[in-house]
This record gives C-alpha cells, structure tokens and sequence, in this order.
C-alpha cells in the first residue's frame, strides 16, 4: 500500500536529497526563512495582514483551543485520505488555496505551483490575479485538477470573458471571492507603499483579455499603460454586488461554485438559496477585517447551518497535520493552504511547494492513525476537546 506517510521513511531513508535546500519538515518555520530571502516589499505583501494584525494571531491561537484526543487499538493499518469536493477527486482534504501574484515569490510563480500540485493530484484554485494567465497555468498543469477563483469585476462583460476563459481551460469549479472587493488597510504594504498590481504583477489576465483590451482601445503597450492600470483600479472590485447578484453568475458557470469569504451562518443559507454548491470559510488569512472572528470560530454555526446541502471548505490558519483534523472535526469536508504553500514556492520553487504537499499530507495521515482514525469521513467532533 503507497500511503502518504511513506515521504517520513523517505526522508528517514534519504533525507530530502539535493534538489531542494535544506527545507524545514515544521512547516511553521517556514515564514521566518522565506522572510530572510525575500525582499521586505514581497515579504511584507504575502506575511502581512490588515491593521493590527489581530486577525492573523486569532486564526493561529483558535487551533490551539482545541486538542485532539488519541483512541487506541481500532486497527488503523488500512488508511485511505482521499475525499472528492465538489466533483473533484483529491488525494486529500487539502487544497491550494487562490493566491495571487506568486511571481513576487518566484520567477515562475502559478507555474511552478501547478507543475508541484499536478504531481500530487492535488487541486490548485488559480487567482484573477495570478501573475500568469490561467491558460497558461492551465498548460502546466496538464491534467490536474484545478478550479478558477473569480475577482468580480465590474464590469459584467469583463467577468463573462473571465468566466468563458477559465472553461475554455479547463477549469472544472468556480471560487467566487466576496471578501475582497477592495483591499482592506494593510500597514506592511502601505509603510512600503508597496501594492504589486501597480507595478504590473498580478494584472496578465486583465491585459490579455480582450474585453479588457477592447475598453483600453487594444493591447496594453507602453503609451496605454497608465490607461490600462486606471481602468484595473476602477474595475478590480464591485462594492454594489449583492446576494441577488448571484442569479447573473448562476446562469453563466454550469459547473459547482463556491462562495470563498464565508463567516457568519445566515450568509451561509443564503449561498445556499442562491444556488451555490459550496462555501468557503475564510477571513482571507486575516488580511481583510482587522478584529474579526477567528475563521476557526467561525466555522461549526456555518457548517451546521449548510452541511449536507453544501460542500463546506475552511481556510485561514493551516499550517500543520493536526490544523487539517480540527477543522475536519469542526465541520469542514476540505481545506485550503495558503501562506504555507506560497514559503515553499519561495524557498524552493516547484520543489518547494511539493515538499509542502508532501510534508502536510504525510503529517495528516500519521496524526489521524495515531489518534485512530482512518478516513476524513471518520473526524467528527468526538475527537476534539476544549483546551481549558
Ligand atoms: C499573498 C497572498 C495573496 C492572496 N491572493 C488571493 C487571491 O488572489 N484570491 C483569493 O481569493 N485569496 C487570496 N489570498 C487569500 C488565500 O486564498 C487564503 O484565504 C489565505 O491565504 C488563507 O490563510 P493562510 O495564509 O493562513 O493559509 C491571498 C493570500 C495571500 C497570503
Ligand atoms: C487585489 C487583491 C488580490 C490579492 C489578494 O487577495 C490579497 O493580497 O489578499
């Protein structure tokens, strides 16, 4: 049997070989050297969070509220991982969530990620704002899997093509992101006065779009350039949208989307009467609301509001095999990495963000045999207690 525990005897056995640095297997060390070889504005960008950052620590700390408790002797010899959300076969309940702009993290960005999640069958959900374009990342990955994450513009002939596009490549779901339709107050990037969109990155798949050429008067060249960033800036996000928007997409995507952004139970419901297959816990990795409830808090009322009538996915905090099992536990069917991922791109590239996959899902798996459990199907909140 090939588990995804093999990569401990690999490394026992090999150690990590040559290809990558000597990369941590605690991937919590991860942001302190990804902080050493980026420069502060691409650190910043990608470690920072809104305001004072509270956000960003809640998510962390709420995980340590919860411990596991290990059961024994249940015979956990036969262990199979896979789950399949929102039609899609995972080797795992982790996904890569949408993180835009990678090239600040390493020259081939997207690329590389999708060339690392393909190896691992693992989904990657590919941004608006990726700094490739999607048909680009689609090539690289071949045949992975991989969902389309939708910055809502404004302009609605502009989302159309947007949507049209990611089909045409192949992407399989849609990710809706409701919590960012502007940025929120960002002291890292603001002390920098450093925003990667206006020096061009994280804008490929507006200026190759021909609606978006078509409203700058043709391609983006030298002599539009200003045009074409004042006209992102103004369309980037829609402040106006709401939950009646969400007819106009239903019509136009056939596959299953999900609401990414989700907190509160009521907005939950209302994904669900509107039509939405699933939704996505987030607080975008504190980086939208400074103060706001811990994602990890967030997630039972939500999960008990929609579970069975809508696939429940959970980000914002995951860093490690026992985060993956709390929020299992807590009621999420998947959940997305984020940060995590975006350090080993950084410090290693596609090698890099493999050996996170491989790190994660091989801590998950000995971390549900050790306490018992065989299948995600198996985590429910019986093997959690409150840490008092
Ligand atoms: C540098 C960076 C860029 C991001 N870009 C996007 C994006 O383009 N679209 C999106 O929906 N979320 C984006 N996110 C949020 C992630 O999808 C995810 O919600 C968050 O990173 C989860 O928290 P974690 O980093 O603690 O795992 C971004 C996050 C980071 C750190
Ligand atoms: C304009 C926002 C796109 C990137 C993003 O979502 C983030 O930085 O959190």
């Amino acid at each position: 049997m090939s588990s995804l525990a093999d990569f401990q005897n690999e490394i026992y056995l090999n150690g990590l070989g040559d290809a990558l640095p000597a990369l941590p297997t605690d991937l919590t060390r991860l942001e302190e050297l990804a902080g050493a070889k980026l420069s502060a504005q691409a650190h910043g960008y990608v470690a920072g969070s809104a305001g004072s950052e509270a956000t960003a620590r809640a998510n962390r700390a709420a995980f340590d509220r919860w411990r596991i408790v290990p059961r024994m002797l249940r015979d956990v010899a036969d262990r199979d991982l896979s789950v399949e959300v929102l039609g899609t076969a995972m080797p795992s309940p982790v996904l890569l969530a949408p993180v835009g702009v990678q090239s600040i993290l390493h020259p081939d960005g997207e690329l590389a990620t999708a060339r690392a999640a393909a190896a691992a069958g693992v989904t990657q959900i590919v941004s608006t704002a990726a700094s490739y374009e999607i048909e680009k990342v689609a090539e690289a990955a071949g045949d992975g899997p991989r969902w389309y994450q939708l910055y809502w513009p404004k302009d609605r002939e502009l989302a159309a093509s947007f949507l049209a596009r990611a089909k045409a490549a192949g992407y399989s779901a849609l990710v809706v992101t409701l919590d960012t339709f502007t940025l929120a107050w960002r002291p890292r990037d603001l002390d920098q006065a450093y925003l990667p969109f206006l020096r061009g990155i994280g804008v490929a798949n507006y200026y190759t779009d021909p609606v978006f050429q078509r409203a700058v008067g043709g391609p983006v060249t030298e002599e539009n350039r200003d045009a074409a960033l004042l006209h992102w800036v103004a369309n980037f996000g829609n402040p106006s949208l709401t939950w009646d928007d969400l007819a106009w997409l239903r019509e136009r995507w056939d596959g299953p989307i999900a609401l990414k952004g989700i907190q509160h139970p009521d907005d939950a419901r209302k994904a669900v009467d509107a039509g939405m297959d699933g939704v996505i816990v987030s607080n975008h990795g504190g980086r939208q609301v400074d103060g706001a409830i811990a994602s990890l808090d967030a997630l039972p009322a939500v999960a008990d509001a929609v579970k069975g009538r809508a696939a429940v996915l959970f980000d914002s905090g995951i860093r490690t095999g026992s985060d993956v099992v709390k929020a299992l536990a807590l009621g999420a069917d998947a959940v997305l990495i984020g940060r995590a991922y975006a350090y080993g791109l950084a410090l290693g590239g596609e090698a890099g963000v493999r050996h996170v996959l491989r790190c994660l899902q091989a801590d998950l798996e000995l971390n549900m045999a050790l306490s018992g459990l065989t299948r995600p199907s198996e985590i429910d909140l019986d093997v959690l207690v409150r840490d008092r």
